[in-house]
């Protein structure tokens, strides 16, 4: 049997480390900031449900890498504030691994709305 409460209580943790994470992580500000940005000009744009589905999964991925990266940081914390390759190297890939899905975002932004603001201008000019 699932037991309904505790799945409950999972959620409410869950949604504590969203709150955390944009509450306390200047990182995961800018993020933010720049999905609402993204968000706007997709309605200005009028943007089709695929390029929505594509786009959301994007923000997603950005957030989510943003969320283990910062979890990683705080259990390496815990390990040692002290100087310590092992630990240099294990942020560093995380954090390498937030500026990948990051840049992999722009690209398919790019993709989404250089041709959407092209076809804009091309039709109010
Ligand atoms: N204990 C450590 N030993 C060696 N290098 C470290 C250590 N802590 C941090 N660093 C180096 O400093 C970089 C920044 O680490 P830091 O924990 O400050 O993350 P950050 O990206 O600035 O995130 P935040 O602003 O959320 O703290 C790491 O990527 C790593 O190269």
């Amino acid at each position: 049997m699932i037991n309904l409460p505790k799945v409950l209580r999972s959620f409410r943790f869950a949604g504590q480390g969203i709150i955390d994470l944009f509450r306390y992580e200047n990182n995961a500000k800018v993020h933010l900031l720049v999905a609402v940005v993204v968000v706007v000009a997709g309605f200005w744009l009028k943007l089709s449900t695929t390029e929505w589905a594509l786009i959301v999964t994007q923000i997603g991925l950005v957030w989510a890498a943003e969320g283990f990266n910062t979890a990683l940081e705080k259990l390496c914390d815990r390990v040692t504030t002290q100087h310590d390759p092992l630990i240099k190297a294990a942020k560093d890939l995380a954090a390498a691994a937030v500026l990948i899905l990051g840049l992999t975002a722009v690209v398919v932004g790019l993709l989404i709305f250089v041709p959407r603001l092209y076809a804009f201008f091309d039709l109010i000019n």
